[in-house]
């Protein structure tokens, strides 16, 4: 007979142990040796939308038979079968439902507790999705690419299959951006980053690396990575041929992409993407829309450029920069003035010719400072010259870089540097090229007026070799024509060069300018430009470019 005070404990331990079970937030499920639904809380019932009255008794794989043979029977049948308890997340797809589970083996059979971490998961993809995707295009961000560059070098190193990184920058993307705003910027962009991740397989990856810069990294491509690289490249090309349709109109945009390959030689990450940029850049030189692959002697010219260019910050500390003066004449011989030439002492290769270092100069914006002193010396010494009456009417001719024009204090700085060295502003002439006339033409007006007032004189250098208009040419303040040296030494053989000559003649005095002849080395050419009504000339043979101390030799 059973002892009715112990089945009175039994059922009050039940009622408890219930009770407590209930009250918990775990889902919990007790199962019997057959698999049973033994026990089923509130939660579980909740959590797995089942109805506990019609589950329970039943076996657990006939309610749940999707779960049969996957990773929750696995692990069910391991905790069971070595009696050691288990523990796992899991995404149960049927229900959508992510869990994590604790089951527990004992001589009744399992009982297990899981809970719905849902949400948890849901904030831990959108973190990784933060961390690794670009937010407004949704393609791999830079970080994502760099992991996933690394592992395809690693791969290509072991395996010798290459791959290949593409640059991709968007031509002229900064026009949009000004002209019709950011938001329709970022549009271009969206759709930019559909084209290209349509444009690969889909186990490429295509990358946002920032601003208008994409990446695509190709893979495992066979025997002839280069042809495939070419031609996966044109594809890209290709996918943009067709206008983007950008809030309702149209526009046509086209990218420059630099092609690095990689394979079993050994590359970091930077140095391949070092590759493709520098290789890009080469396709934006060959006139953008361009695809361009990387080699070494790209490579070469670029350090080369990046050691002249350190070479000349340390030139400009130890003021090995000087200026040299070419004597200008009258068209019968008369010294008019000069031209201040800048020149490069180099300790070890001499003296460097501007061609060399003023492109450098201007593209890392050291011309900024070296023009400045430029201006300075030049009118330091046609102020020096002013106490001299052999010297006091000389006109001085100074080379302004275009960089150093369009900057838009560079009227104040000029007025500056007459105030400084009381340099008589009639005296100075400003040497501008045509490619910086032609850019920005009401601002170069505006500039050249406000000069012009305080009596600064302008000249414009190498004459005939720009895309001069015709059309705003009249509208400069311009006082001279200075005609390239090139057609002066064509005007002696067949070529064009004596009616370009006369050309520009017939326009300067049309327009009321004086015609300067650059480059005169002979008798010759000397009478030609004489001939045809040339009013200055400069050129070896009346002088070369002297330092300071011999050009005052040549005035004495
Ligand atoms: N073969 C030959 N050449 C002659 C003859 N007469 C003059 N030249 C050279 O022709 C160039 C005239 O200067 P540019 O056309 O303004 O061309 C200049 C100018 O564009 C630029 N440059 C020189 N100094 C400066 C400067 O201070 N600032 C800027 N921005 N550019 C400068 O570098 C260019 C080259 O300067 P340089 O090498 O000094 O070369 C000078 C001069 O030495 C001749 O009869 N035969």
């Amino acid at each position: 007979m059973q002892d009715p005070l112990k089945s009175h404990t039994e059922a009050l331990q039940a009622a408890c142990l219930t009770a407590t079970l209930e009250s918990i937030s775990d889902a919990v499920l007790m199962l019997g040796h057959d698999w049973e639904i033994r026990y089923m809380n509130g939660n579980a019932a909740r959590l797995t939308k089942v109805v506990r009255e019609e589950v329970l008794g039943r076996c657990l794989w006939d309610v749940f038979p999707e779960a049969v043979g996957g990773p929750y029977y696995r692990a069910y049948h391991k905790a069971v079968d070595t009696n050691e308890q288990v523990s796992f997340e899991e995404h149960y797809a049927p229900l959508d439902l992510w869990t994590e589970i604790r089951a527990y083996p004992s001589e009744e059979g399992l009982t297990i507790y899981f809970r719905d971490i849902s949400d948890r998961k849901a904030t831990e993809a959108e973190i990784h999705r933060m961390a690794f995707y670009d937010k407004l295009t949704g393609l791999p961000n830079r970080q994502l690419l760099l992991d996933r560059l690394e592992h395809a070098l690693a791969l290509g190193q072991r395996t010798g299959r290459p791959g290949a990184t593409l640059f991709i920058d968007l031509d002229h993307f900064k026009s949009i951006n000004d002209t019709r705003g950011h938001d329709k910027g970022d549009i271009l962009l969206q759709q930019v980053a559909d084209r290209l991740d349509a444009a690969v397989r889909s186990c490429d990856t295509v990358a946002r690396f920032g601003g208008d810069e994409f990446v695509v990294l190709l893979e495992d491509l066979g025997t002839d990575a280069p042809a495939v690289a070419r031609d996966i490249a044109s594809k890209l090309l290709q996918a943009f041929h067709a206008p983007f349709n950008v809030d309702g109109v149209e526009h046509y945009s086209t990218p420059s992409i630099g092609v690095a390959l990689f394979g079993r030689e050994r590359l970091g990450i930077e140095e391949v993407l070092k590759r493709a940029d520098l290789a890009m850049y080469q396709a934006k030189a060959a006139g953008r829309n361009n695809v361009s692959f990387f080699d070494p002697a790209m490579e070469a010219r670029v350090s080369a450029r990046a050691m002249l260019e350190t070479d000349m910050r340390r030139a400009l500390a130890n003021q090995e920069f000087e200026l040299h003066y070419q004597p200008l004449a009258t068209i019968d011989g008369k010294l008019a003035g000069v031209e201040a030439l800048l020149r490069w002492r180099h300790p070890q290769r001499g003296m460097v010719p501007p061609v060399e270092f003023i492109p450098v100069a201007e593209e890392t914006n050291m011309i900024l400072h070296l023009g400045c002193w430029v201006l300075m010396e030049a009118c330091g010494l046609l102020s020096r010259w002013a106490d001299d009456e052999r010297t006091a009417r000389l006109e001085m001719s100074v080379n302004v870089s275009p960089v150093q024009f369009h900057r838009p204090d560079f009227v104040e700085q000029v007025l500056d540097v007459l105030k400084q060295t009381g340099a008589r502003p009639d005296r100075l002439r400003l040497e501008l090229t045509e490619s910086l006339l032609i850019k920005d033409v009401e601002g170069t007006i505006q500039k050249m007026q406000r000069l012009r007032e305080v009596g600064v004189r302008f000249a414009v250098d190498d004459f005939g070799t720009g895309y001069s208009s015709l059309s705003y040419l009249h509208r400069l303040p311009l006082s001279q024509l200075k005609i390239d040296r090139s057609f002066i030494w064509d005007a002696q053989k067949e070529g064009h060069g004596a009616a370009i000559v006369r050309m520009i003649v017939g326009l300067g005095k049309t327009l009321g300018m004086s015609v300067l002849a650059e480059g005169v080395e002979t008798p010759e050419q000397l009478a030609f430009v004489m001939d045809e009504g040339c009013h200055y000339y400069q050129g070896y043979l009346y002088s070369k470019p002297l330092p300071e101390d011999r050009l005052a030799v040549f005035f004495s």
